[in-house]
């Protein structure tokens, strides 16, 4: 029987898999092993047939005795254990983490919208299998009707990023500055006629104290945004922005001759685990809106085209509405008065789920052989 190896199977995103792949009975036909980098010898989690002790995960003896390791464990333990595996090692390697995912033996995986890419990748002794970044993921299940037709001259897509993305602390601060400026003017909000502005003044002055709480975030997220995420790259581009288009090229294959440009600005605002995204398209041609909705709603079976009507919109097109469920809402969609080639649309999605451990849960499944 396989032996397939778990790295940080009990963090945020980890979490996630390991519910996802209980509430799918995957737990079956191989042998999982567990692995840590602090809590080895501990009881590992049950998974219906008892605990064993967690492994070391810098134990390189022990994991290459693994078929398959799947990790979620972050970009910082795929550096520092991938190479000294490797030279030993021939498995599967399936990681969450974005150390690997533009290296030319890789393949990053979206089996909804790169089955093929993955396909030829294992045919051809690929043995790594990245998931990709969160933002580029769910761009690419809510629009891969468009990309699948080769309907997309370009893309640019604006986005609203959940505090999930930036870690299980920051969701806490997040929440954390909520309460504290809640409290900063509860009395003021108990009583009906006080003034709006004061409560405003008073909210903004907490925001600029010194007593907020932002050693994570290092600014207000509550009340505010962060029009930054990850570290500067060439251009005035930030890395998240960056991603936008050299993944997106890579998950489907293209070569610098085909690539579809992609850019926009990548913003952090104050949902907890869904991202949004405002798209607008540069379409090759001009087709009708009733085409368009047809041929997103026609390409995977989590993306629903949510008509553009207010009600339809404040129901089903919010990251409240869509967080915990593998869901794909895009709605919002019309054509720009740019030009008739020009569709503007917006979708949701859980980035825990289908933006981190939803793409690997389905890879190990296929890696196994038990996704068709
Ligand atoms: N968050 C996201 O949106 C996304 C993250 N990723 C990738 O996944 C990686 C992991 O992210 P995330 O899951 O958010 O990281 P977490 O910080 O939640 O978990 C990472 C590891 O921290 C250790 N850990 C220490 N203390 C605790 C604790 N109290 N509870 C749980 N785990 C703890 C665990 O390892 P151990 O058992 O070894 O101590 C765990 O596996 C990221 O670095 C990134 O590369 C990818 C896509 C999206
Ligand atoms: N950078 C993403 C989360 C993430 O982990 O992305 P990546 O897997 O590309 O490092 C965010 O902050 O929302």
């Amino acid at each position: 029987m396989r032996k397939v190896g778990f790295v940080g199977w009990r963090g945020m995103v980890g979490s996630v898999l390991m519910e996802r792949m209980r509430a799918e009975n995957d737990f079956n036909g191989f042998e999982p092993v567990f692995f840590t980098t602090s809590q080895a010898g501990k009881p590992g989690p049950d998974i219906g047939t008892g605990t064993k002790p967690l492994e070391d995960a810098m134990n390189i003896d022990k994991l290459a005795e693994m078929d398959i390791i799947l990790s979620c464990q972050g970009g910082d333990y795929t550096t520092t254990v991938y190479e000294k595996l490797r030279a030993r090692w021939d498995g599967y390697w399936i990681d969450a983490a974005s150390s690997l995912r533009m290296a030319e033996d890789s393949i990053i995986v979206l089996d909804p919208v790169n089955r093929d890419v993955i396909n030829a990748g294992l045919q051809n002794g690929i043995k790594n299998y990245i998931g990709g970044n969160c933002t580029v993921s769910l761009m690419m299940l809510a629009l891969g009707g468009l990309f699948e037709k080769d309907l997309i001259e370009w893309v640019s897509s604006m986005t609203y990023q959940a505090a999930s993305g930036a870690g299980a602390k920051n969701m806490r601060e997040l929440l954390t500055q909520m309460g504290e400026l809640e409290t900063e003017v509860s009395e003021l909000l108990a009583d009906p006629y006080s003034a709006i502005l004061d409560i405003d003044s008073k909210v903004t002055a907490k925001m600029n104290s010194d007593d907020l709480s932002k050693q994570n975030w290092g600014v207000p997220l509550a009340g505010s945004l962060i029009p930054w995420i990850d570290k500067a790259v060439d251009k005035g581009q930030t890395k998240e922005e960056w991603k936008g288009l050299v993944e997106t090229n890579k998950i489907l294959g293209n070569t610098d001759d085909n690539s579809i440009p992609v850019d926009g600005q990548c913003v952090r605002i104050g949902s907890m685990r869904c991202h949004s995204q405002a798209f607008t398209i540069k379409l090759k041609q001009d087709l009708a809106i009733e085409e368009i909705e047809s041929i997103i709603a026609r390409h995977n079976e989590w993306v629903k085209v949510v008509p553009n009507d207010k009600e339809s919109t404040l129901q089903d097109l919010t990251p409240m509405k869509t967080s915990g469920t593998l869901t794909i809402p895009v709605g919002r969609i019309r054509k720009m008065n740019i030009g008739p080639e020009y569709l503007t649309a917006f979708t949701v999605g859980d980035q825990l789920l289908w933006g981190a451990a939803e793409p690997v849960r389905r890879m190990l499944k296929i890696t196994l052989g038990y996704i068709d």
